[in-house]
């Protein structure tokens, strides 16, 4: 995809402005680290693997702030700091796992000054982001190998390189079946409330000159049950050790439509979206978004402003629902929590 997800440039963090795509592509550029959680919560980047790699970016903004104060003055702050970056969206884990892999480095370097510590909080914030390409490449591979040639693939959400640092985790999967040349097309889920596969993978998928469908979430049901669909493939913004996944709202309804008429319903992640300290999906925490999301679009009111409103952003798979779980280190099948353990031990 041409346009960067998250760059960072003359210690500046770039991003393009997701609510805005794809009718305009605004930049959205800061060197404050407040606004990179501001960033984060009003989803101007969003999708798991990237509001990871902006939660590092995020930390060492902190830690540039307060690079001139007292040494444990800056430990006291980057602690604070870490914790409200953390909190910026609950549900996805790959914020926090980034935002203690950054803690990790203020830990091993804590003896050193303070620029030095900012200098390698920088560095590890772009390894993260290089890095995750190349797990996506992995995944996108292995995924492949579960894709026909002609196969019709059923999409929800965004799980692409605008959910990622570049090439995405499902519709990775869609890239590399296309790059090698199967005749693959998608249906892509709109994806009430935030429209994330109108605007965002159908965006995706244009730009690649993949074919692709637009549907409303309510269609996929019908067109599944009239054996349209050969497979569903999505991200995921959670998985607990035994394979329940959190991911986006309409998930969880997919893979029952996709059980009851036997095709299989894929989740591509990379192993930083395994939370290993949660047991199953019951412990994971759902994030609920305010109710204008769901009265409103692009700020035109749909509902009465009175009505009540319930607007959970995730839901959650359980893992007999899923067929496999498509990593960058090979295809999970279950029993999970065996298949994930294995896989720890490579
Ligand atoms: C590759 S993870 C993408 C994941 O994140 C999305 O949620 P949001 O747009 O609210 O950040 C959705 O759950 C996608 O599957």
């Amino acid at each position: 995809m041409k346009i960067k997800t998250v760059d960072f440039i003359n210690e500046e963090m770039i991003l393009i402005d997701q609510r805005k795509l794809p009718v305009e592509k605004v930049f959205f550029k800061t060197k404050n680290y407040k606004e990179g959680i501001f960033a984060i919560s009003d989803m101007i980047v969003r999708g798991a693997p990237a509001i990871g790699i902006v939660g590092a970016y995020t930390v060492y903004l902190a830690a540039k702030e307060f690079e001139n104060i007292d040494k444990n003055d800056f430990f006291y702050k980057m602690n604070l700091a870490c914790k409200e970056i953390s909190k910026a969206r609950p549900t996805a884990v790959n914020l926090m796992w980034a935002v203690k892999e950054q803690k990790k480095i203020i830990k091993k370097y804590e003896n050193q000054d303070i620029s030095f510590i900012c200098k390698k909080l920088l560095e590890n914030a772009n390894e993260i982001k290089k890095e995750d390409i190349k797990i996506n490449k992995n995944i996108g591979n292995y995924g492949n190998e579960l894709i026909d040639k002609n196969a019709t693939i059923l999409t929800h959400c965004n799980a692409g390189a605008l959910a990622t640092a570049g090439y995405g985790t499902a519709i990775g999967v869609i890239r590399s079946a296309h790059l090698s040349g199967k005749n693959i097309k998608v249906f892509a889920d709109e994806t009430r409330p935030r429209l994330q596969g109108a605007r965002l993978t159908a965006f995706e998928l244009v730009e690649e000159g993949i074919p692709a469908t637009l549907i409303s979430d309510s269609v996929a049901a019908t067109l599944i049950r009239d054996k349209k669909i050969d497979l569903i493939v999505v991200g995921a913004d959670r998985i607990a050790s035994n394979g329940d996944t959190a991911n986006k709202i309409g998930t969880y309804m997919l893979s029952e439509i996709a059980k009851k008429f036997e095709i299989p319903m894929y989740i591509a992640a990379p192993i930083s979206t395994i939370d290993f300290d949660i047991k199953n999906g019951k412990e994971i925490i759902i994030e609920e978004r305010d109710k204008s999301e769901i009265t409103h679009i692009k700020g035109v009111q749909i509902a009465p402003k009175e009505i009540d409103v319930y607007n959970p952003a995730f839901d959650v798979t359980p893992a007999e629902n899923i067929t496999a779980i498509i990593t960058e280190k090979g295809i999970l099948y279950p029993p999970f929590e065996e298949s994930i353990s294995k896989l720890m031990k490579k």
